[in-house]
Formats: C-alpha cells, structure tokens, sequence
C-alpha cells in the first residue's frame, strides 16, 4: 500500500516534469513554416533563442551556407524569437581515395585512370578524379573538357564530365605552359586538389605522375590513400618499374589493390589476328611473383588513343574495350570494399 502510494507520487511528479520541460522547450512555431524543412532534425526555442539543427550532407559549402543563412533569417522572424542558432551536421562521405600510378611515364596510366574512373561512375559510384601528373597532366583532354574550376572560400570546386568530378593540375596554368613543378610546390598545388569540395564522392581516385618522387610520398603520408593500382605494359623495362612502385607502396603501408596490364593483345583490324608487340602475361606473372592481385589486362588499341586523344573515354561507350574498363573497374571494387 506504501509502496503503491509513493509510486503513485513519484509518477505525477514525473509526468508534471516533463510537461514543464515540454512547455519550456516548445517551438514557437511549426518546424514545416521554417525553410527546407527536409534538412531540419531538430528545432527548439527557449527563453527567446531558437536553436536548429539541420542536416548539410551532400551540399556544397556555398550551398550549406545559404541553407543556414535561411534557417537563421526564417527563425528570427518568428514571434518571441531574439537569437537563432543553426548548427550544420553532415554525415562526413566515407570516401576511399585511391593511387593510380606507375613505375615509368607512357605506359598509359592517365588512360587507365580516366576511363577506370568513368566505368566506376557508370556502375553508379560517385566518383572524383585527381590529375597529380605534374609532368604532364592529360586529364582535361582525356575528358574532353577545358573548363576551368572555379572556387569558393579557397577551396576548389571540380569540373563535371562523362559522370564524374574532376580536378588536374593542367587546369591551374594556361594551356602549353608545362608544368615542371617540384617539391614544395608540387606538393603543395596536390593538396589543393585534394581538399577541394568534392561533396559527396565515395572514391577519389588519383592518377600518380609516373615513378616514385616527391609528389608519390606527399599524397601516401598526407592523403594515407585506401590502396594503390599500378599500370604496367607487358616489357620487362616496364615491369621492373611496376615493381620499384609496388615497393614503394609497400613500405608506406599502403595495400597494393592490383596491377593494370596495359597494351597487352593487338587485334589487326582487318584481319582480326591477334598479337603481342609488348609481349604478354608479363604484368601478372609479376603479379603473382610479388604476391599483389591481378586485375586484369586491357588491349593496345587504335580506338582507345585515338579516342582518347579526342576526348571521348571509350569506358564511356560500348564494346570490346568499353567491357574490359568494366571488368576491371569491377575488380577494383570488390577489392576496395573488402
Ligand atoms: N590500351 C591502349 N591502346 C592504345 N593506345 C593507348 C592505350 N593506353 C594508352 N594509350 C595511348 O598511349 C599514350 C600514353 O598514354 P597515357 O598518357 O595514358 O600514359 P601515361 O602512363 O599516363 O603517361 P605519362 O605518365 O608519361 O603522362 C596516349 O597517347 C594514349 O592514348
């Protein structure tokens, strides 16, 4: 009976609590009468001060900005209302950021990059791409496209093409003028790139310049990428570089997701015989031998540089060689989310 009297008490103390504190923390207004009603999580006010919180995933910051900028103006025309505070959440992307690169230039990284990064964002991947070749960066031409970012509070906003977002260096001089930048300037002009808004991009992927120099070890010890691919053609030249980069990859501790054999079967356009002028198989024996996956091998063929050259990334069409980008960028994923 005591029990039962002091539980009886102890309840209507409880419930005339929580109507005080549902009277003290009761909006002023309806959360629907404030702008994007969508974004808003929560939206209280007490003793004249609105606070609200919004959810900015997926904004741009000029974006986010303007969408605090309402909520505030909105909460501050309410009756009773003297100070508002909008707090911005943002579910952080989980992006995997991934190295691109190779033990020497011409082997057709920037090619691999660009058209990998293109099946990705066809498979429905949100998908950034980094031209961090210092010595020649060929991404605006690869992507047919010569516009320039543009930025907002310093920070660079990607070009879109063929599906994707896109940053080079190439794009942060004028047209003809090399880039022969080196150490702290390099480094530095890559960090840019890396820290521009690329919103909600789940992979960055970023195409090395060729070899193991500064600008390899900058991005491995700042940007600590998910995993690294090497572009490799079959020759022995080619595969003792691969090797030296794979090397490098391993001593930083970054997990090397495959290799790339590029330029490998020649089919004669007319008559369809197939031949190996690199020779073949080299990449993934080399693969095999150092104990990194294989990821696949991709042609030597007219259309893919000639294609290129024009700026049509043939992963952006259809057959033969838009089906190998594919199978590979396939590979690639299953490699990265495991
Ligand atoms: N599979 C291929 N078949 C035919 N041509 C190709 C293929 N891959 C690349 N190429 C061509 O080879 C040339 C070099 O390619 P790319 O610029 O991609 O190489 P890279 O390794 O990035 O070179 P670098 O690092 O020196 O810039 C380009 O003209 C490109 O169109």
């Amino acid at each position: 009976m005591f029990i039962a009297d002091n539980y009886r008490k102890a309840k209507a103390r409880k419930t005339v609590a929580s109507r005080k504190l549902a009277l003290i923390s009761r909006p002023v207004s309806d959360r629907a009468a404030l702008p994007h009603p969508e974004r808003i999580r929560s939206h209280r006010v007490a003793d004249g001060v609105a606070t609200i919180i919004a959810d900015a995933s997926g904004l741009s910051q000029s974006e986010a900005k303007s969408l605090e900028d309402d909520l505030r103006t909105a909460a501050l025309a309410q009756a009773g209302v003297t100070e508002a505070r909008v707090a911005l959440t943002a579910a952080q992307p989980s992006r995997t950021l991934i190295a691109i690169g190779s033990g020497k230039g011409g082997v057709g990284k920037s090619t691999v990059s660009a058209n990998l990064a293109v099946a990705l964002a066809r498979m429905g991947k949100k998908v950034g791409l980094i031209d961090a070749d210092v010595y020649g960066p060929s991404q605006p031409t690869l992507l047919g496209t010569d516009a320039k970012p543009t930025a907002e509070n310093d920070q660079l906003i990607p070009v879109s093409a063929h599906g994707l977002k896109f940053l080079s260096l190439g794009q942060l001089v004028s047209p003809g003028h090399a880039l022969a930048w080196r150490g702290p300037m390099a480094t530095g002009a890559l960090a840019k790139l890396v820290e521009a808004d690329w919103s909600d991009a789940e992979l960055l992927l970023v195409d090395l310049p060729p070899g193991t120099g500064d600008v390899q070890l900058s991005l491995i010890q700042k940007s600590r990428p998910a995993g690294a691919v090497i572009v490799s053609t079959p020759q022995d030249l080619s595969l003792i570089d691969a090797r030296r980069a794979v090397d490098l990859f391993n001593k930083m501790s970054v997990p090397v997701l495959g290799i790339i054999e590029n330029m490998a079967t020649y089919a004669c356009p007319h008559c369809g015989e197939a031949s190996h002028p690199f020779g073949t198989g080299g990449a993934e024996a080399a693969a095999a031998e150092m104990g990194v996956p294989f990821l696949g091998r991709l042609p030597l063929s007219i259309a893919i540089g000639e294609e290129s050259d024009a700026g049509r990334p043939p992963a952006a069409g259809a057959g033969p060689d838009s089906d190998a980008f594919a199978a590979i960028a396939t590979k690639l994923l299953a490699a990265v989310t495991h």
